[in-house]
């Protein structure tokens, strides 16, 4: 499907950006923007071109907001059509959904995201949906385990949002409230909030400051790998189950539900002439260039990965109401059997009355990849904590 995905705050421009670096071109990014009030946060993307960047809310003099996401709410409801007309030289109408990217433990992002969502979906007929990277509980914790680097602000700084020398995490006294307030507006306003447990994935002692590129790369590729699906290179070879925006949607929902992403990857060897038939997909009498149980087990293998394996956040018990399985790799590789017997499987695991699924050649790839979203799924323990940070969210 083809998506505009648009970059929100000090994070969601760095993610953005990491997605226009690994994936420019690709044809299901129709459109990508980076929309912040700091300009040196702006200024140091590096693969979104000028024209994609767009500074908002000159109140704020350039700067970033310092976690006041009271300031940041009224700059989102003041700007929001502004940064609606700053998507049309890249023909939003042709989007078949927005996709906004932002770190909700800051107040830029957090605060222009819902008012854009509603601007958007007032314009439009495409879904909105938000990739909701939350803050580690380090970031505001009282106690500091920000180390020497942190800054005193409230946000630990403007800038780029990050720590300062040393590489230490910044301290967010507001990152959890900031938090839950944008989260339960961005499930008002958007059709499906996929929430990023930063801190599930740092390893110990890490800060977001040293992790931030692996982190951007592993929202990148997940981004890549939902929307990219029904999108390929060549038109030579059609998927057996094509993936488009509506089933994506249809697994998702529209009602801002909380949605998990798990995605795994298997190096293959591409087979040496490849056959726009694939092996398994078409039941082709071509001569066979893979191993029919090296297929399978690589499918097998990453379908369990995706969903057992580390999720974007991670739910209780793995359940949820609606699956979408995305199985893509070189054609030769993509077993139908196996295709259809890890659907079974994830039926299975998650309960999901429904489970859509596609698949995604790639012709001459190098890897056999799933992509398992789950939508509808129990409150994740982490958005637990985070929404009882407020009073009036606690229950
Ligand atoms: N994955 C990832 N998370 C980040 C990155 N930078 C910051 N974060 C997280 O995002 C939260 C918000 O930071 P920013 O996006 O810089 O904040 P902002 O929206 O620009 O808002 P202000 O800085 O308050 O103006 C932080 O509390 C971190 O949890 C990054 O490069 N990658």
């Amino acid at each position: 499907m083809r998506v505009h995905v648009i970059g929100l705050g000090g994070a969601g421009g760095r993610v953005v950006d990491r997605l226009a670096a690994d994936h420019d071109g690709d044809p299901f990014l129709h459109g990508i923007s980076a929309f912040d009030t700091d300009m040196e946060a702006l200024g140091s993307l590096q693969s979104i071109g000028e024209e994609r960047r767009y500074r908002f809310g000159d109140a704020a003099g350039g700067d970033g907001l310092d976690g006041d996401l009271h300031a940041g709410r009224e700059l989102g409801e003041v700007h929001a059509s502004e940064l609606g007309r700053a998507l049309d030289d890249q023909c939003p109408s042709l989007a078949e959904a927005f996709v906004l990217v932002l770190g909700v433990g800051g107040a830029a992002g957090g605060g222009a995201a819902p008012a854009l969502a509603a601007e958007l979906e007032t314009l439009y007929d495409a879904p909105v949906y938000a990739i909701a990277v939350l803050p580690t509980p380090a970031e505001s914790d009282a106690d500091g385990e920000a180390g020497p680097g942190a800054e005193a602000g409230p946000a630990g700084g403007g800038g780029s949002g990050r720590g300062g020398d040393g590489g230490s995490t910044p301290r967010r006294p507001l990152a959890e409230k900031n938090a839950a307030r944008t989260l339960g507006a961005l499930s008002d306003r958007t059709a499906a909030v996929f929430p990023f447990d930063t801190d599930a994935w740092l390893g110990g002692g890490e800060t977001i400051d040293d992790a931030s590129d692996r982190l951007n790369g592993v929202l990148a590729d997940r981004i890549a790998a939902l929307f990219g699906a029904g999108e390929g290179d060549d038109d030579a070879i059609t998927p057996q189950q094509v993936l488009d925006a509506s089933d994506v949607a249809r697994a998702v929902g529209d009602a801002g539900e909380t949605a998990a992403l798990g995605y795994a990857t298997q190096e293959v060897e591409p087979p040496e002439t490849e056959s726009r038939f694939g092996l398994g997909l078409f039941g082709s009498s071509e001569p066979e260039k893979v191993d029919t149980s090296a297929a399978v087990s690589a499918v097998e293998t990453v379908i369990r990965k995706a969903t057992r394996g580390k999720n974007t956040v991670e739910m209780p018990e793995g359940r949820a109401d609606r699956t979408l399985l995305v199985v893509g790799g070189p054609p030769a590789w993509l077993n139908r059997e196996a295709i259809a017997e890890g659907r079974r499987w994830l039926a299975e695991e998650t309960g999901s009355g429904a489970i859509l699924s596609g698949d995604a050649p790639v012709p001459g790839g190098g890897e056999v990849f799933a992509l398992v979203v789950r939508s509808g799924i129990d409150e994740p323990d982490r958005i637990r904590e985070i929404r009882t940070s407020i009073p009036d969210r606690a229950e």
